[in-house]
């Protein structure tokens, strides 16, 4: 389920909200995981979900009924509803017959609200520990809407390049932190700096100079897959933060990205001739936002010291 998906959702903002600030969270589960409005519509399905179900799907009636014939899944989320227990259930695939466990809970911002403002799903086949997982996942839902409440007020977005500013990378990224230390997420963040930006300015001007990054904005969204998070980090450089890769594969589509760039794929009339440099470096469990993101700018260090135009990983001292 793409985030565009979800911002079409319309009967709660509040479920919207819940649901684009789970979408990580719900991605870093290790489980099934499928994210559904009170009336059983799918707001975020995971990729495990996803395999299990055979693909997207919008409404979870259209592929699973209840295991016990005399309920429906109608009373199943009337139960969720008046409950803020975890309750255990039974779901039969209705194109494989296939049995599967899962725990369905109510999740609410506001513990006093009388309706969830989402339900969540868990499939497990061992079910052991999954009621803490969801704890843990209600939890972190609820520190993500409050931050996402925050940063509502504060904006969102750099006004230069339309990009997400640094204020929100960094909220992002030290829930990422937290949770990858919880569950052993695998990702990567690379900061990205354009090669003597300053020279662009003296010899195009500022307006250029401004033109310039907004073009690489541009390129860093359309390069982007849809889970991987792209921003500004101030001035010249850029944040870039790839779920589900690891140091090898981030070098990969980082020097991918550097050598279209080398390549004059900024597209601005007339061109200017642009080379960055990037430095990357693998989410480590127990890394704080600092610890990840100096890794990362040491890396950019050394690869602005030698010589530029090249991507440097950082290694993590054991
Ligand atoms: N046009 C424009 N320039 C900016 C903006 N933000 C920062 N700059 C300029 O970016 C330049 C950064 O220069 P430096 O930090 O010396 O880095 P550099 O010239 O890119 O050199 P290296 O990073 O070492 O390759 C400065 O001249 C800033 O004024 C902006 O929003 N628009």
């Amino acid at each position: 389920m793409t985030s565009s998906n979800i911002s079409t959702y319309q009967s709660s903002d509040t479920a919207t909200t819940m649901a684009l600030s789970a979408e990580h969270i719900i991605k870093a589960l290790q489980s099934p995981v499928i994210l559904l409005s009170p009336d059983g519509q799918v707001l975020n399905i995971n990729n495990k979900a996803q395999a299990l179900v055979g693909g997207p799907v919008t409404h979870l009636a259209d592929v699973f009924m209840l295991s016990n014939q005399k309920q429906t899944l109608q009373t199943l989320y009337s139960r969720v509803l008046a409950s803020t227990a975890a309750i255990p259930c039974k779901l039969v695939h209705a194109r494989t017959n296939d049995i599967y466990t899962a725990v369905i809970s109510s999740i609410r911002s506001n513990p006093d609200s009388r309706r969830p403002d989402a339900i969540l799903l868990q499939f497990d086949t061992r079910l052991h520990g999954v009621t803490s997982k969801i704890m843990q996942l209600n939890q972190s839902i609820h520190e993500q809407a409050a931050i996402m409440r925050k940063l509502r007020n504060e904006g969102l977005h750099d006004t230069l390049t339309g990009l997400k500013n640094r204020r929100y990378v960094q909220s992002v990224l030290e829930m990422e932190c937290r949770l990858a230390t919880r569950h052993k997420s695998l990702a990567c963040c690379a900061l990205l700096d354009i090669d003597h930006f300053k020279s662009v300015n003296d010899t195009h001007g500022h307006n250029r100079g401004d033109d310039l990054l907004k073009a690489l904005g541009r390129f860093l969204l359309s390069e982007r897959r849809s889970s991987d998070i792209v921003g500004r980090w101030g001035g010249e450089e850029f944040v870039l933060y790839f779920h589900d890769t690891d140091i090898d594969q981030c070098f990969t589509l980082c020097d991918e990205i550097r050598q279209k760039i080398n390549e004059g794929a900024l597209s601005l009339e007339p061109p200017i001739n642009c080379t960055v440099s990037i430095g990357i470096t693998q989410l480590d469990s127990g890394d704080t936002l600092s610890e990840l993101i100096n890794r990362a700018d040491c890396a950019l260090y050394e690869a602005k010291e030698s010589g530029r135009n090249k991507v440097c990983s950082a290694r993590i001292e054991n």
